[in-house]
């Protein structure tokens, strides 16, 4: 066994709240969000862990996560990377727009698939193997090898930024992601083996209730 990786979703931001389409847009947490940050953050220090490095997005949402998060954990200003290949997916032209709007518009089927499909991306956005293609190898290359250091590592990022993660970790297929929803501010505690493969996987609260 080498070290360990936490993945954690931001807490509910003001346009989860609006039930709008995110993506690259930078909306702040709500009350609640903090609130989430903050429970995942105890839910950590309950577990005991103390971290060597944070990795974070260029998305406020995510940052104030990670920053709620390491105060849970006593560790205010540790060595955080910002990094915008851990952004949420580019949700395109669906940007700003309503969630049940578009289901109104488009169908529900259709903005199922362009919400949690694989290889189907919204219009003019990404879809998930596209947010993939910047965020397997950005974890490959930055965040994988101080793991196999032994080092314990924290990603606050985004739901489907970490979709990508979480399909690779669970050698999930392309049909298994499809049913895959991150609940914010739930902690994903992995161990990995020095092969990279997952020796453990333990989910610090509920993630029943994502969608
Ligand atoms: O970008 C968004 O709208 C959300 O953060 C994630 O959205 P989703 O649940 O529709 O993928």
């Amino acid at each position: 066994m080498t070290g360990t990786l936490v993945l954690v979703r931001h807490g509910q931001s003001e346009w989860n709240l609006k039930n709008l389409f995110t993506g690259w847009r930078d909306p702040d947490l709500t009350e609640l969000g903090v609130q989430e940050a903050n429970a995942g953050g105890k839910a950590l220090a309950d577990y005991g862990i103390k971290f060597d490095v944070a990795y974070t997005s260029n998305l406020s949402r995510a940052q104030k996560t990670c920053g709620i998060i390491l105060d849970n954990v006593g560790q205010v200003g540790l060595e955080t990377i910002r990094d915008e290949a851990l952004n949420e997916r580019d949700y395109g032209d669906l940007s700003g727009l309503n969630k049940d709007d578009a289901r109104a518009k488009w169908g529900e089927e259709q903005v199922h698939i362009w919400r949690r499909s694989y290889d189907v991306p919204p219009p003019g956005g990404e879809s998930l193997r596209d947010t993939g293609a910047r965020v397997w190898p950005y974890y490959m290359t930055e965040i994988l090898p101080r793991v196999l250091r032994g080092e314990t590592v924290l990603v606050a990022a985004h739901g489907n930024s970490l979709r990508a993660l979480v399909m690779v970790l669970d050698k999930l297929t392309k049909e298994q992601i499809l049913g895959v929803n991150l609940a914010t501010g739930v902690p994903m505690v992995y161990k990995l083996n020095a092969d990279s493969t997952v020796a453990s996987k333990e989910v610090l609260g509920d993630m029943s209730g994502a969608h």
